[in-house]
């Protein structure tokens, strides 16, 4: 199998790091090229083994799947790589948010099988959610599927399920770690050092995050175990829920969902 990443950055490397450490691809099948960044992929090459090329021809030559995995802003040049030398049995995958099919088709100009995917960065710790949506003529979807599951859990979608899964999961890393920091400066008011306040919260987050993986019980019934009548918890939840805060997260995820929307307004 051959697996070529345009785009070498933060989210291709989480992936491909995944996959090999997972094992479900061998170093020497995956290439990587880059713009930008060509010491960073150096160093790629020299701590997992892939392969690293700016030949273009070399690259599209009997690939199984090109990852579109530059920029949304940057597409346009890569097609522009990819256009003389694009062969019609590679499949293309994008993880470009707010880019459709029809325009990655378009501009890549063969009209080659698309799948479009939104994982986000816990990839490199094989703990992704992966949103996928296919093109119609995309064959032979659990392959794929199966490469995407070594590096997370799976939810197809059709293209309009797109925008939100971005909002929800692709950039749901980023609100809870700002939930995490502002946390962390909180209690550093309430007097803890910084290193503290840092390793307090980090481990509250392992750890809450571990009980998660292992019991199955909703949201809920996990936080009333921890509440006592007339008890501290009580206490500081009837604080967090006089405020706004499901209406805040909504919003949020609203703005990051119309920006999806937004980036694909080509
Ligand atoms: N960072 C994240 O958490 C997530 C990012 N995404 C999507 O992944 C894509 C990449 O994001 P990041 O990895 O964060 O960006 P990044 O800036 O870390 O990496 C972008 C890469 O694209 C390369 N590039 C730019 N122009 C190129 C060209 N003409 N040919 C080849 N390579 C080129 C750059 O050299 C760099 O290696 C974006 O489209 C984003 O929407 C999706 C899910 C989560
Ligand atoms: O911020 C972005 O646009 C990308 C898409 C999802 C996460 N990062």
């Amino acid at each position: 199998m051959k697996i070529v990443f345009f785009g070498a950055g933060n989210m291709a490397s989480a992936i491909f790091t995944g996959m090999i450490e997972k094992g479900v691809v061998k170093p020497d099948d995956i290439y990587i090229t880059s713009k930008s960044n060509r010491v960073a992929a150096m160093e790629f090459k020299e701590e997992l083994g892939v392969k690293v090329s700016y030949d273009d021809a070399e690259l599209c030559r009997d690939a199984d799947y090109i990852i579109l995995a530059s920029k949304p802003q940057n597409f346009s040049d890569v097609a522009k790589r990819l256009r003389p030398y694009l062969e019609k049995k590679t499949k293309l995958v994008s993880v470009m948010a707010g880019i459709h099919i029809a325009a990655i088709q378009e501009e890549t100009g063969m009209e080659n099988p698309v799948a479009r995917i939104m994982p986000n960065t816990n990839a490199m710790v094989q703990y992704s959610v992966n949103g996928i949506a296919f093109s119609d003529d995309f064959s032979d979807r659990d392959e794929l599927i199966e490469l995407m599951a070594s590096f997370g859990k799976n939810v197809v979608v059709g293209e309009e399920g797109m925008d939100n899964i971005t909002a929800a999961t692709g950039s749901g890393p980023a609100f809870l770690y700002y939930i995490y920091e502002m946390y962390a400066k909180s209690l550093e008011e309430l007097g803890f050092s910084k290193e503290d306040a840092d390793k307090l919260t980090r481990n509250l987050v392992i750890g809450t995050g571990k009980t998660l993986a292992e019991r199955p019980e909703s949201f809920e019934k996990l936080r009333t175990d921890i509440t006592s009548k007339a008890g501290t918890t009580e206490a500081g939840l009837n604080t967090l829920s006089d405020s706004t805060i499901q209406e805040i997260i909504f919003a949020t995820l609203g703005s990051a969902r119309d920006r999806s929307k937004k980036l694909s307004e080509r």
